[in-house]
């Protein structure tokens, strides 16, 4: 099967701000293929550079050096009216939601309707699909004030949508919310890129974001990306200092081990982990300890991985090794 298209590309991308006191570069090196109608997560620190990231993808900024392709389209080389006719073409959702406080609901997703000239029944009867789709039919007629954080980002994600967008950009989306309603929008744009086919661009500071829709993943640090990749092998072979912090986020609490030989086994959605333990155990006679233990759901997987003490005895801990490695999983000995 071929590849999806690339739906954006940066190449060798490069962002300054030129201050009053000096030069800032946000962003260096970057390049990135994003494809048609994948989820595609950007994680990095505060001040990694995730924002100017997501702001030169849709040209509000210009970058300094390099370029954005958006559908194969130079986005450097769009005269003012075709880069406005291609931004219809990107929706923006934000952490603060950005509606119009004047407007009720149905205000706010005619409004990007109503600038494209759409006629207003036109306008009210596609405002009510969408309204209809984020799950709120039955608040049209309320203003923002009247909406929970969650209720808000639905009214947002249906206005960024209102103008048939190839793709979604959703700049912290979920971290004003809490984590069920978190949960809940980030099931929402899954629903709506497997629906609709639109591509999603989720920028985040939160790995458990990433996990729970993204398919690949960018981990921008320092202005460059680190690592990029699939989630599930990024998540079970992190090859950065970068990476590794985002996914082993209590990495200093396992230094105590330090001296011990272990071994970390990977579970990737294709074996579950209490019977695979309990079997080393039984086919080489001899107790391990447990020494970290992490498992998550990835795309509706079992992802996980776990830190085992081997015993003493190089014969039974290489014995055990080879077990599981008999076993399809990747297990290999660590130092902590
Ligand atoms: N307009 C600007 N002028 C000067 N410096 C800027 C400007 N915009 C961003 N920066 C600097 O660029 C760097 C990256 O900022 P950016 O907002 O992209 O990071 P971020 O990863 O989105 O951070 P956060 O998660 O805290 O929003 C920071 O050092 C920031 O101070």
């Amino acid at each position: 099967m071929s590849e999806p298209n690339a739906i954006i590309r940066i190449e060798n991308l490069e962002k300054s701000f030129i201050t009053k006191k000096n030069t800032v570069t946000a962003l260096r090196d970057i390049n990135l293929t994003i494809r048609e109608g994948e989820i595609f997560g950007i994680i990095g620190m505060s001040g990694a550079g995730k924002s100017t990231l997501v702001r030169c993808i849709n040209y509000l900024e210009r970058p300094t050096k390099g370029k954005v392709f958006f559908n194969g389209l130079d986005m450097s080389k769009l005269s003012r009216r075709e880069l406005e006719k291609t931004r219809q073409s990107i929706g923006m959702i934000f952490q603060q939601f950005n509606l119009l406080m004047q407007r009720t609901t149905i205000g706010n997703i005619c409004f990007p309707l109503e600038i494209a000239g759409v006629p207003k029944e036109e306008a009210r009867k596609r405002a009510y699909e969408l309204l209809e789709l984020v799950g709120l039919k039955e608040k049209d007629k309320a203003y923002p004030s009247e909406l929970s954080g969650g209720q808000k980002q639905r009214v947002a994600i249906a206005r960024a949508l209102a103008n048939n967008p190839k793709v979604l950009l959703c700049d912290e989306a979920t971290s004003a919310l809490d984590p069920k309603t978190t949960r809940s929008i980030l099931a929402l744009l899954k629903d709506i890129n497997a629906r609709m086919g639109i591509t999603i661009v989720v920028i985040t500071h939160e790995m458990r974001v990433i996990e729970e829709i993204c398919t690949s993943v960018a981990i921008i640090d320092d202005s460059r990306i680190a690592e990029t990749g699939r989630v599930d092998s990024i998540f079970t072979r992190p090859q950065t200092a970068a990476a590794r912090k985002l996914v082993f986020p209590d990495g200093e609490n396992q230094a105590k081990y330090i001296g011990s030989r272990c071994c970390r086994i990977v579970f990737e959605g294709n074996s579950s982990f209490e019977p695979v333990v309990a079997n080393m155990i039984l086919a080489c006679h001899a107790p391990v300890n447990i020494m970290f233990a992490d498992t998550k759901d990835i795309d509706g997987k079992a992802f996980g991985q776990i830190v085992v003490q081997l015993p003493e005895d190089t014969l039974t801990a290489n014995k055990m090794i080879a077990y599981l490695q008999e076993q399809g999983l990747t297990a290999e000995e660590v130092q902590l």
